[in-house]
């Protein structure tokens, strides 16, 4: 039998934080190969959005499902354990190094894909692996940061402004791994307020225009 195909799909969701209303009534698709701009002013609650799908802020109503995440063979997984989320703060540990956080991650979410020395390459921060994370600029954590995203493989990846921080050249790598991503099948949601170098499938917008 052949595997079903990857579909992401939010229902009627809603948000409360501090309990106060973010949204409601969100509803999406997206399927392999589709790229999803998340875009709306300051507060309008984009970054919550990518938190609750992720499942690390509890919704307040609505669903969220992930089909044909074949990877994990496990249909009972949380929806979030299909997913990469990379947000605004980019939970390195400051005292291991660069190739020593790569390797926590990878344990931490098993299921690896490539190995640290061949994730660096993949953002040019070979020659930083020996330095604790601490000591990077804003930059190179993010680039960092994005490694992670390689060390195993997870479908659905979430990136919050993805190309804050990040050089031109570097903005350019990331739309290329992006697009290898999008190619091998896999889905991407980027709340944004820029150019992301790839044309999204859907444009989604949160709050008043
Ligand atoms: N931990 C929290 N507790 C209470 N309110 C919060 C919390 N985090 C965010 N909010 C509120 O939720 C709303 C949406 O914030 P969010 O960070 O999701 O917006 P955003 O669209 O990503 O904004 P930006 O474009 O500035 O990054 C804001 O009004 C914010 O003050």
């Amino acid at each position: 039998m052949s595997p079903a195909p990857l579909r992401l799909t939010v229902s009627d969701l809603a948000c409360e934080r501090g309990g106060r209303a973010v949204f409601a009534g969100v509803s999406f698709a997206a399927g392999a190969g589709d790229l999803v701009a998340v875009v709306g002013h300051n507060g309008a609650g984009k970054s919550s959005l990518l938190r609750v799908i992720a499942g690390l802020v509890p919704k307040a109503a609505g669903s969220v499902v992930v089909e044909g995440a074949e990877t994990s063979g496990d249909e009972g997984r949380p929806s979030g354990e299909h997913m990469h989320y990379c947000g605004h703060a980019d939970a390195l540990k400051p005292a291991l190094t660069v190739r020593e956080n790569l390797a926590f991650w990878r344990d931490y979410y098993g299921g690896a894909a490539l190995a640290p020395e061949d994730a660096l390459d993949l953002f040019a921060i070979e020659p930083l692996a020996d330095l604790p994370a601490a000591y990077l600029s804003a930059g190179q954590k993010r680039r960092l940061a994005l490694c992670r995203l390689f060390v195993s493989y997870r479908p659905v990846w979430l990136l919050d402004e993805p190309t804050s921080a990040l050089d031109v050249a570097t903005q350019a790598r990331l739309s290329e791994r992006m697009r290898e991503h999008l190619a091998g099948g896999g889905i991407i949601l980027a709340a944004t307020h820029g150019d992301l170098g790839l044309a999204p499938a859907l444009v989604l917008t949160i709050g008043a225009a």
